[in-house]
């Protein structure tokens, strides 16, 4: 199969450990020898902290996103050394250069692309481009709740829904940089639009990865309708 797999800053860099870095390359590893697999990395943290930093310049919100796609990419390069020969030592800055590096045979990481959206979109959007089996987003809870998880402790874990009851929900959230909480409208309207299979998945522990992949019930299916 082909996948794309987003993960998201809030796990990879959650405590600037490298052990999760190490846990994700043994784990994508050892699925490139089955699989095609294309990696999208987040922010996370130090992308929320340095864009803080442009914002108080008054710099613009195009430029704070700039700045957190430097950190996506700083993310991806993490990622790339713990991968060490299995990936293609190199960040693709667009899908073209993606679709590139991946003739030769090896694992591509990637992180943003350019401003206005986020690092889950990037990856909707590279698994149009390539033509993925499977979009797999992990990120820091059980998947889509009915409600913030963090926010609501009765908040109750969807197991399935379609892109369109997702867009309801993620509309009228906000935009900014470093803001694009959960999912962003673009990346659910690349998963409309294209009817990718996508499942949302906790990715605190990079075994879910497998899970999703093997049809394991986990996280939360879109469905296209
Ligand atoms: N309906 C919802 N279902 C699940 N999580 C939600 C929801 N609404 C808001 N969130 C928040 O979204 C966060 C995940 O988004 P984010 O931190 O941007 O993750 P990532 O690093 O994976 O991109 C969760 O920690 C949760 O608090
Ligand atoms: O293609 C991209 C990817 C990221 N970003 C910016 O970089 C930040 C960090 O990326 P993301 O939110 O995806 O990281 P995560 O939510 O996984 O921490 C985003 O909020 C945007 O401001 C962007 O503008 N374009």
């Amino acid at each position: 199969m082909r996948i794309v797999a987003a993960i998201g800053g809030s796990i990879i860099i959650k405590d600037y450990n490298y052990k999760k870095f190490q846990e994700y390359a043994e784990i994508l590893g050892n699925l490139a020898k089955e699989h095609e697999i294309f990696v999208v990395v987040g922010g996370g943290r130090p992308a929320r902290d340095y864009i803080q930093i442009v914002r108080d310049l008054d710099c613009g919100e195009a430029k704070c996103d700039d700045i957190g796609i430097e950190v996506t990419r700083i993310n991806a390069k993490l990622l790339l050394l713990s991968l060490e020969d299995k990936a293609y030592q190199k960040v693709p800055h667009n899908f073209q250069e993606a679709l590139e590096y991946s003739a030769s045979g090896k694992i591509i990481v990637m992180g943003g692309t350019e401003p206005a959206h986020s690092t889950d979109a990037v990856s909707a959007i590279l698994a149009e481009y390539v033509k993925a089996d499977l979009l797999i987003n992990l990120t820091s809870v059980d998947g889509m709740y009915n409600k913030d998880p963090n926010k609501y402790s009765d908040a109750e874990l969807i197991e399935e829904i379609t892109a369109d009851e997702m867009l309801e929900v993620i509309k009228g959230k906000d935009v900014k940089a470093g803001t694009y909480e959960f999912f962003d409208m673009t990346a659910i309207q690349m998963i409309r639009r294209s009817a990718l299979e996508t499942i949302i998945v906790n990715g605190d522990n990079p075994e879910n990865l497998v899970k999703a992949i093997n049809g394991e019930k986990i996280g939360t299916k879109i469905v296209s309708k």
